[in-house]
């Protein structure tokens, strides 16, 4: 709103109400408006008044023109976008015609409901479709916790301990937010490599560095002011001694998420309470102020009834409801609440009744009451009176003076909701005191507007360098009502309002009385007016006071009241849209703009986490590929390596095992031969070498099979740091322990006893007789005799068959010699063949006894069976290793997948959430509750006001 001052008029704007009343319209007999305020509530009230100027009604050209028909938006001023603001006059009623002038003002009040209506109903939308909102966030938050905005604190120079206000904290690498120019802060910077360049930081960063620098957290790109700027989901994270970056970064993501969730509860209650109250048609304005400023005394001078006490010194101490006696089934009483009780006028156990004139009694006891209501029957008609309006229900609270002890009471009394106006009456004598000063300062936060009413004015002889100091006061305290200070800063003297008693007569001058004939004998005709009833000008109304001399001022005072009740009334009724919506449209801005900059981060969040985890699938998918089929080669090629070591080494130790036990015959065993008589202790002795010379051959094998265990183990393991790097988890290998079982078996399975048969090796005897030459018959006899002797005939049949051939006689010639000869012969041979004949013939039992044990095959298997069982171990752990990191790289695959899915999802809910609170934002500020004020409507005061 702007506000256009007629240069006729030069008191107007942000002077006080002071200002005298304006000549004479121009054009007298056509009604004109005013507007208060700036901006373009001018021309759209203008252009609405002139609407009804026009128009027969204001239906059709009202709804055609701003209506919508999604009917989302509120009512815009657009009707008269750029039409000049009329030309200002005085608001003179029409005096040929008065009837048009209250008409027009019913109407025009009328209007203003309708707007009302309009912008409470797109607020009520808007608020349900926020809650809607909010839920739903509640519900993504359970799936994806939100991320809060946070940035990192900016490094605080060292000679400052004290932790710094804080924001938040960020997660950008590093921690650093780059500093613009003006310190504006940069998205974060992209790594730094190592490298030297001038212009540059000095502080590259090494690439070892670089790896051992912790995987980032999804930037949060969001600078500190906008971190700052979050009002309604500001997260409380107060711990003392921490800061919030510190508080906020040492918590999870759950937590924040959390606690995210709790604010959001809370803001849900708000918009229901704030839906609730919009929806109410009542409205409360509470008068506060230092103690004695005259608070009782105004709002006395407000019902023109001497209702609440008044006294020299302080004297209410609880909060006092004046309320319309209709409430209360017309019955004019005081109801005052029990401490501790929640007031229900249903429930007379929450209260005690009182007549009106034991209120002085009640107010001063703050022992047993806190509040009281007092009902009283407003007699002044529609247009004049507060209470009784004829649009909404208003109540006047009285609230205890201001001083240490009451000011947090009435400070949290004045943010309840329901509280739309505060009015606060400040001595003239006295400005703002300190404890003013403070809930002013407070209160400007939560009503954007403050009534104030400097009282006593008539005790000030300087009364412009008095409205300078406090116009000045209220400019510090609160800028919003400074601005508007014509409208909302009103210098009066309550005391020189003529008051009727509290219980008498009724209204001064009237018939009506407290007990409540005035509103039926139509008291408004009888009040007195400033322009006559000298009578009537006692003190503070009182009948029977002396009579002012000075008349000229009296009047001046009163009409500087009416003024301010004219003011009140369009602050109350006209800017309700400002006590009552404002509120609602102020938050409904802040929730908005909360969870768009919430929306924005998380859809950038949820982006960057797209991206992350986009990034890391592609390095995963063919890691993930390419373990599943090393796992499946290497475990072929481990296979292979076992199945190849094990064979060769069955085969080796076959070979090497039969080698030894066909060659042991032929090796010098070492064995010394000690002569016929030790030939058994020889053959022993042989027999034992024998079994050494194997025995040491199935050492050689197991020697040979444990350096191909340790090459086969190596190599498994090289497929394994090949194939798993780091993860792979060597084993021990100790190859001493192998083949550990005792083999001196063979020994004991290779115990037979040595035979005498042993000693003779008739083959190769015969290979040797062959050899030599001349030997004689006997030799000869003996050894065809012997051959077939020993060709199986035996002893028996060899003589019965010499005899037959040789013939008795001979046989008996022959025989002795020949046994002679044999005998020699025999020991001949025997002597010189034992240690030739013994180990061949002790080989071949030893081979077949071995053979009969299948002992190459028992040894060969078992030692490649051992490596087998041994390999086993390395290729199981290796064929673990691959399986783990292939489940690994499976569930960190699955795991990225979900927070693929996860992060669409919440990029597409965020995305959308940005353009629905960007949305929902707009319809809000689309409600103009600046141009839902109509002038005119109060009819309190036409003279003053001023456009
Ligand atoms: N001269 C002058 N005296 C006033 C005016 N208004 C009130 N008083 C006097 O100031 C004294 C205190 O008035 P109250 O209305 O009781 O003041 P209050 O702010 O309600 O007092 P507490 O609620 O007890 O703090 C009374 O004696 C009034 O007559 C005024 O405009 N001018």
């Amino acid at each position: 709103m702007s506000q256009d001052h007629h240069p006729r008029d030069g008191s107007a704007g942000s002077s006080s109400s002071r200002s005298s009343p304006t000549p004479s319209s121009p054009h007298p007999r056509t009604p004109r408006y005013m507007t208060v305020g700036n901006g373009s509530t001018s021309a759209s009230a203008a252009a609405l008044m002139s609407t009804l100027d026009h128009d027969s009604g204001y239906g059709s050209s009202i709804a055609g023109d701003s209506y919508t028909n999604d009917g989302s938006k509120g009512w815009h001023p657009g009707l008269t976008s750029d039409q000049p603001t009329p030309e200002f006059t005085s608001r003179i009623p029409d005096e040929t015609n008065p009837d048009a002038d209250k008409d027009r003002r019913i109407m025009a009040s009328h209007v203003h409901q309708l707007y009302y209506n309009q912008n409470r109903a797109a607020l009520g939308r808007q608020i349900t479709k926020t809650v809607e909102t909010l839920t739903g966030l509640q519900q993504m938050n359970s799936k994806w916790p939100a991320q809060y905005p946070s940035v990192r604190e900016p490094q605080k120079p060292k000679s400052d301990p004290r932790p710094g206000f804080a924001h938040t904290q960020s997660t950008v690498a590093g921690g650093d937010i780059h500093k613009g120019k003006d310190n504006v802060p940069l998205r974060p910077g992209a790594p730094r490599r190592a490298a030297t360049s001038l212009g540059e930081e000095s502080t590259a960063e090494s690439s070892s560095a670089a790896e051992a620098r912790k995987p980032q957290e999804p930037e949060r790109l969001i600078t500190p002011q906008s971190a700052q700027d979050f009002s309604v989901l500001k997260l409380n994270m107060n711990v003392q001694g921490f800061t919030q970056a510190e508080i906020a970064h040492s918590m999870k993501k759950e937590s924040i998420a959390s606690l995210l969730d709790g604010r959001i509860n809370q803001s849900i209650r708000h918009l229901l309470r704030l839906r609730d109250r919009i929806e109410d048609t009542s409205s409360k304005v509470l008068v506060t102020g230092d103690l004695n400023a005259g608070k009782s005394t105004f709002c006395n001078a407000l019902l023109r009834r001497k209702i609440l006490p008044e006294d020299q010194q302080p004297c209410t101490s609880i909060f006092c409801e004046v309320l319309d006696a209709k409430e209360n089934g017309n019955l004019e009483e005081a109801h005052a609440v029990h401490k501790d009780a929640t007031y229900n006028r249903n429930d007379e156990s929450t209260y005690d009744v009182y007549p009106l004139q034991d209120l002085e009694k009640i107010v001063t006891d703050n022992q047993t009451y806190t509040q009281c209501k007092v009902y009283v029957k407003d007699i002044r008609t529609i247009d004049e009176s507060l209470l009784n309006n004829g649009v909404v229900d208003i109540s006047i609270i009285d609230a205890p003076g201001l001083n240490s002890d009451s000011l947090k009471t009435t400070a949290v009394f004045a943010r309840q909701e329901e509280i739309d106006v505060v009015v606060f009456v400040v001595s003239a004598a006295n400005h703002f005191t300190l404890s003013a000063k403070e809930f002013i300062w407070n209160a400007a936060h939560e009503k954007a507007y403050i009534f104030i009413v400097v009282n006593g004015f008539d005790n000030i002889r300087d009364k412009d360098r008095c409205e300078r100091m406090v116009l000045e006061q209220v400019a510090n305290l609160s800028p919003r009502t400074f601005k508007e200070s014509s409208e909302l800063v009103h210098f009066v003297s309550s005391n020189a309002i003529p008051v009727a008693p509290a219980i008498g007569p009724g209204p001064p001058g009237g018939d009506g009385g407290g007990g409540g004939s005035g509103s039926s004998s139509g008291p408004s005709n009888d009040f007195p007016s400033p322009a006559d009833d000298d009578e009537m000008l006692g003190k503070h109304g009182e009948p029977g006071s002396p009579p002012r001399k000075d008349k000229g001022k009296e009047k001046e005072k009163l009409q500087d009241f009416e003024k301010l009740e004219g003011s009140l009334r369009r602050f109350v009724l006209e800017k309700r849209a400002k006590s009552k919506l404002a509120p609602a449209k102020t938050y409904l801005l802040n929730v908005l703009t909360d969870l768009n900059l919430l929306a924005t981060v998380n859809r950038d969040v949820a982006q960057s986490e797209l991206d992350r985890v986009w990034q890391e699938l592609q390095e995963i998918e063919p890691a993930f590929e390419k373990s599943k089929k090393a796992r499946a080669e290497v475990s072929d090629d481990v296979d292979k390596t076992i199945e190849e070591t094990c064979s060769d080494i069955y085969n080796n130790t076959r070979t090497i095992i039969n080698n030894a036990i066909s060659q042991v015959a032929a090796t010098d065993l070492g064995v010394p031969y000690p002569g016929l008589m030790s030939a058994f202790q020889y053959a022993e002795d042989v027999k034992q070498a024998m079994l050494d010379q194997i025995s040491q051959a199935v050492s050689i094998c197991e020697e040979k099979a444990k350096h191909q265990t340790i090459g086969s183990v190596n190599t498994i393991k090289s497929l394994g740091v090949l194939h798993l790097g780091d993860e792979y988890n060597d084993l021990n290998f100790n190859s001493d322990r192998m083949f550990t079982k005792r083999r001196d078996l063979l020994a004991r399975q290779v115990d037979f006893e040595i035979e005498f048969a042993d000693f003779f090796d008739i083959s190769s005897l015969w290979e040797q007789n062959e050899k030599v030459a001349g030997t004689g018959m006997a030799l000869t006899v003996a050894s065809v005799l012997g051959g077939r002797m020993m060709g199986g005939f035996g002893w028996v049949d060899g003589a019965v068959g010499a005899a037959r051939v040789m013939g008795t006689q001979n046989m008996r010639r022959l025989i002795v010699p020949g046994l002679i000869a044999a005998v020699v012969l025999a020991t001949t041979y025997t002597l010189r063949t034992i240690p030739t004949t013994l180990p061949p013939r002790l080989s071949r039992r030893i081979s077949s006894t071995l053979s009969a044990l299948d002992y190459t095959h028992t040894n060969a298997s078992r030692v490649s069976t051992e490596t087998r069982k041994i390999l086993r171990y390395p290729a199981e752990n290796l064929h673990a290793g691959l399986q783990q990191s292939v489940r690994a790289l499976g569930e960190k695959r699955e795991e990225r997948v979900k927070v693929k899915k996860e992060s669409e999802v919440a990029r597409k809910y965020f995305g959308n959430l940005v353009r629905e609170t960007g949305e929902g934002r707009g319809r809000v500020e689309d409600v103009d509750l600046e141009g839902a004020q109509v002038p005119g409507l109060a009819g309190g005061y036409e003279e003053g006001m001023m456009v």
